[in-house]
C-alpha cells in the first residue's frame, strides 16, 4: 500500500500558507493533519478547507502545536520567523524524527543561527524561494560571479507587494549568497544594502542590493553583472503564488524521501534540484 505523508502546516492563513495547503490537500500522497496559526489569529478554530472555500476537511485551525507534531511527519512552515523559530527548537528536542520545510524569510542573524542549531537534530529544509527556476537562476549566478569583481560589478535588485514584511527579500539573499560563493568572498563583509545622499564611487568588488514595494506583485528578481563594455542580466519573475506551494510540496517529497526522511543537517533547494 502506498503511504501517506501526514502534514502540519505553520502560517496556514496567509498568502503562502494558503497556497501550501491547498497544494498538501490536493496531493493524493499526503494528508493535512495539522494547521498551526497564533493566538491573535482572525481565523482561529476554522476548518482550512471552509478558509479557501472549498469543502470540509476536517483540519481545524489550532494554536499549540505539539499535539500537531506528534501526529506529522513533516511540518511545512509559511509563518513568520518567531513561530519557525519557536517550532523549529521544539521539534529539536522531541524524540521521534520529523522534518520541518521552511519557506519563511526575514530572519535576523540571531534567528538564523538558531535555526541551524535546530537542524542539528532536526531534518531542516530551508527555502528562501520554492521556486524550481529560482533553484536554476542561484546556480547560474554563482557561476558567472566566476569573472574578476575587479571588471564585474553586481548590483541585484528585486520587486514585491506592497505587504511584504521583510527586505531585501531572502531570494536576493540567496541570489547575492551565490554571487558572493562564485566570488569566494565573505558576502557579510561586501554587501551594500542601500544607498542615499553623496555616496561617492562604487567600492569594487560590492555586491549593491536595491529595493522596491508596490501593488500585488508576486515576485520579481534581478541580478545584473556590469563590465565597462558589456552586461549580464540574469532575472526571474514570478506569474502565479501556486509556483511556491509546488515547489514547497516537490521539497517536502525529497525530505520524506519515499517514507525513509532524511537524516538532521539543514538542507536547501539546491539539493532537490540536483536530486
Ligand atoms: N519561500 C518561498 O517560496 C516564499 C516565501 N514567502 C515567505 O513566507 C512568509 C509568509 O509570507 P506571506 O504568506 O506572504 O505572509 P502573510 O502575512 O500572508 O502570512 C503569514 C502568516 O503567518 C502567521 N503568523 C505567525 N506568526 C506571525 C507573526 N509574528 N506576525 C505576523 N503573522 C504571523 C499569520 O497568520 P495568523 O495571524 O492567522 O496566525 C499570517 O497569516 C514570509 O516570510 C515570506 O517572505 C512567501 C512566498 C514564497
Ligand atoms: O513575501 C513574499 O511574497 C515572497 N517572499 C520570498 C522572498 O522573500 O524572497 C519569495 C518570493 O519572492 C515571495
Amino acid at each position: 500500500m502506498k503511504s501517506v505523508t501526514k502534514v502540519t502546516v505553520l502560517g496556514p492563513t496567509g498568502r503562502l500558507g494558503r497556497a501550501i495547503c491547498a497544494a498538501v490537500l490536493d496531493a493524493p500522497d499526503m494528508e493535512l493533519v495539522g494547521a498551526i496559526v497564533r493566538s491573535q489569529s482572525a481565523f482561529l478554530d476554522e476548518d482550512v478547507g471552509e478558509m479557501l472555500d472549498r469543502d470540509t476537511v476536517g483540519c481545524r485551525t489550532t494554536v499549540p502545536f505539539e499535539d500537531a507534531l506528534e501526529l506529522s511527519d513533516i511540518v511545512i512552515d509559511a509563518s513568520m520567523p518567531a513561530m519557525t523559530i519557536s517550532v523549529a527548537e521544539r521539534m529539536a528536542v522531541q524524540a521521534r524524527k520529523c522534518g520541518l520545510v521552511t519557506g519563511v524569510t526575514g530572519f535576523t542573524t540571531e534567528q538564523s543561527e538558531r535555526l541551524a542549531t535546530a537542524a542539528q537534530r532536526v531534518p531542516l529544509l530551508a527555502a528562501g524561494n520554492f521556486s524550481l527556476g529560482i533553484a536554476v537562476i542561484e546556480a547560474l549566478v554563482e557561476q558567472a560571479a566566476i569573472l574578476p569583481a575587479k571588471d564585474w560589478d553586481i548590483e541585484i535588485s528585486e520587486t514585491h507587494h506592497r505587504l511584504k514584511a521583510d527586505a531585501p527579500s531572502g531570494t536576493a539573499l540567496l541570489l547575492g549568497h551565490a554571487a558572493a560563493r562564485g566570488r569566494g568572498i565573505n558576502h557579510e563583509a561586501m554587501a551594500v544594502w542601500a544607498r542615499e545622499g553623496v555616496t561617492g564611487p562604487r567600492r569594487p568588488g560590492t555586491i549593491g542590493y536595491a529595493v522596491s514595494r508596490g501593488g500585488g506583485i508576486i515576485g520579481e528578481h534581478e541580478v545584473r553583472l556590469l563590465s565597462d563594455m558589456e552586461e549580464i542580466s540574469i532575472s526571474h519573475r514570478t506569474h502565479d503564488r501556486r509556483v511556491f506551494a509546488r515547489g514547497a510540496i516537490t521539497a517536502t517529497r525529497w525530505m520524506c524521501d519515499g517514507g525513509k526522511g532524511r537524516e538532521p543537517g539543514l538542507y536547501s533547494m539546491q539539493d532537490v534540484v540536483k536530486a
